[in-house]
């Protein structure tokens, strides 16, 4: 269950609820995966359900965010009948200076990336331990990978001077299995130099579906923090 008393997860919901704030009547709104951007979900959801809000679509980047809108009555929409999202609401695993991202800590980059890419404005929702100067200095890099090129695919990021290593389940035998039915390969490097020549190297090899480097997508990073005991948001 979710501490609701905890610091930060009163930061997380504010950063949340200041994306949400963002979503204007009569649109196509992103919905992102993970723990921040599920309280942008329930707050919009809330701003319907009060009519401060209508007319609203979402577009769900994983089987949990699809989860979340229809428990929070948000309408669902696919990318078979828009062609393009007023909005989209996402979190990071880390941001740089210049707004590149490291996603898929949730394991859905490859539907985040899709669905984010193709949104007029693109909110990143995180906490402060998001931003680094470098990408690659705390997180692996998440890897979307078909089951039958694993052991090729890895070989390949070694050669690029990563750190492989299959992600594996918690609370569950074997490796995470992606919405698609895919692995992931996180894959730790020293520091990520060109994010953008990286971004395209890696989905290069055959077999890698996605990877989670997201290289000038993002408009808005709301950043969260705790001081005086109270949450801040800053826009960058
Ligand atoms: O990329 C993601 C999922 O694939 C998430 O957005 C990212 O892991 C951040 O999640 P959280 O808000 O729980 O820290």
């Amino acid at each position: 269950m979710v501490d609701t008393q905890d610091p930060v997860v009163t930061m997380k919901q504010e950063v949340g609820k200041a994306a949400a704030r963002r979503v204007q009547s009569d649109s196509v709104v992103g919905l992102g995966t993970g723990s921040t951007t599920a309280f942008a979900i329930q707050y919009i959801g809330e701003r319907l359900k009060t009519g401060e809000l209508k007319n609203i679509v979402g577009v769900p980047t994983s089987f949990q965010a699809e989860v979340l809108a229809r428990k929070y009555g948000i309408p669902l929409t696919t990318l078979d009948v828009i062609e393009k999202l007023d909005i989209a609401i996402d979190g990071a695993d880390e941001v740089d200076p210049q707004k590149n991202l490291i996603k898929g800590g949730g394991a859905a980059h490859t539907r985040e990336k899709i669905v984010d890419s193709l949104a007029d404005l693109f909110i990143v929702v995180v906490d402060q331990s998001k931003l680094v100067t470098k990408l690659g200095s705390t997180f692996a890099l998440p890897v979307e990978v078909l089951p039958m090129a694993i052991t090729p695919v890895m070989h390949q990021l070694e050669k690029l001077g990563g750190k492989p290593e299959l992600r594996m389940g918690v609370k569950k035998d074997g490796p995470v299995v992606t919405d698609q039915g895919n692995l992931v390969i996180d894959v730790k490097f020293d520091s990520i130099d060109d994010p953008a020549s990286l971004e395209k190297i890696i989905n290069n090899i055959p077999g890698v579906l996605e990877n989670g480097l997201f290289v000038g997508l993002a408009d808005i990073i709301l950043v969260g923090s705790i001081q005086d005991g109270k949450p801040v948001i800053e826009e960058k």
